[in-house]
């Protein structure tokens, strides 16, 4: 709990005026972290697909305070995608202190069923533009001493059941970040990682998908938000976040993992899953 939770240190003010790109900002988590940082008067560039829920998010941002709030749209399911967000804002700001990777493509929750091109599609879209979108942010990064913010899941740490294609790009996120963060230390490059691993939020997309599935209350998306650039602004390694649930999965995992993995197979009611 010591290492993964952020100090109470943290003060709004210490990122005023700090440029930041959010991934995924139109909805759900990434939007509520665009408004956190918009109230600490931070500089935004914020990407998603869907045009109009970006404009919508931007003018929100600056009736909150940001500094400046700007949109880039599209897919990062397109290769070149990530590149172009990271140009717009070396471009707009000649510089870039947090790069926050938060953006999933669509995956549905239920049995896996052989779909190979999916994996190939969601590897694309949740993993291999995150390193793309490093790569190109890196020498800004560099140059900033800034930090990178990379969201995961307790899939990404935890096998579980009904999310194979989505685990599989967490677990991806894990091994590529946490081997990069030695390298960075090894070679004093001072750019921070933090990797998030969440259990289940609010969020609309969230419950959709697996509310008739899994009984638990999920953990609200706003407080969630605050936790992730808190923690990213303090250079924290991991958040675990709710802490509990994750802090406890992950130790078990280690511990006693046969029975970790009975109790989540019989939190599950598989009789309301239709087999698609
Ligand atoms: N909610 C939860 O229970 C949990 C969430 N997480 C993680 O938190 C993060 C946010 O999740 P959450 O807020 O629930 O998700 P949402 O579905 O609410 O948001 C996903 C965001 O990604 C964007 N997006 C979707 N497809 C693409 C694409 N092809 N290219 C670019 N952007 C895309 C969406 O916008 P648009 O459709 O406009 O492109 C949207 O802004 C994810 O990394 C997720 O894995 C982790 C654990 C639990
Ligand atoms: C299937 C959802 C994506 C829906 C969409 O694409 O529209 C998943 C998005 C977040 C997942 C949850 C998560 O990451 C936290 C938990 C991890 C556990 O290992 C499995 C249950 C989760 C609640 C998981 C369930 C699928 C998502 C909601």
């Amino acid at each position: 709990f010591y290492f993964y939770s952020a100090p109470p240190s943290f003060k709004e003010e210490m990122l005023r005026g700090k440029r930041v790109i959010v991934t995924g900002a139109s909805s759900g988590i990434g939007e509520q972290m665009a408004y956190h940082l918009a109230r600490m008067e931070t500089h935004l560039l914020l990407t998603a697909r869907t045009e109009a829920k970006l404009q919508k998010v931007v003018e929100q941002c600056l009736e909150l305070g940001a500094a400046s709030a700007r949109y880039i749209s599209g897919s990062m399911e397109d290769p070149s995608f990530p590149e172009v967000v990271v140009r717009e804002a070396e471009n707009t700001w000649g510089g870039l202190d947090m790069l926050i990777l938060n953006h999933i493509g669509h995956s549905t929750f239920n049995y896996f069923d052989g779909n190979v091109g999916h994996i190939r599609k969601l590897l694309e879209t949740n993993f291999l533009s995150y390193v793309a979108m490093t790569t190109s942010a890196l020498p800004m990064l560099k140059e900033s001493e800034g930090s990178i913010v990379v969201v995961s899941s307790l899939a990404g740490k935890v096998g579980s059941p009904f999310a194979a294609s989505y685990s599989a790009t967490k677990f991806a996120l894990d091994g590529f970040f946490s081997s990069l963060r030695h390298e960075f230390i090894m070679d004093k490059v001072n750019v921070s990682i933090t990797l998030c691993i969440l259990g289940y939020i609010n969020t609309e997309s969230a419950v959709r998908a697996i509310s008739h599935v899994i009984r638990d209350k999920p953990a609200p998306k706003e407080e969630c938000a605050l936790e992730i650039v808190k923690a990213g602004f303090l250079r924290q390694r991991e958040l675990h976040y709710p802490p509990w649930v994750v802090g406890t999965a992950v130790l078990l995992r280690d511990i006693a993992p046969e029975f970790l993995d009975s109790s989540i197979r019989s939190s599950y009611r598989v009789e309301n899953l239709k087999r698609t």
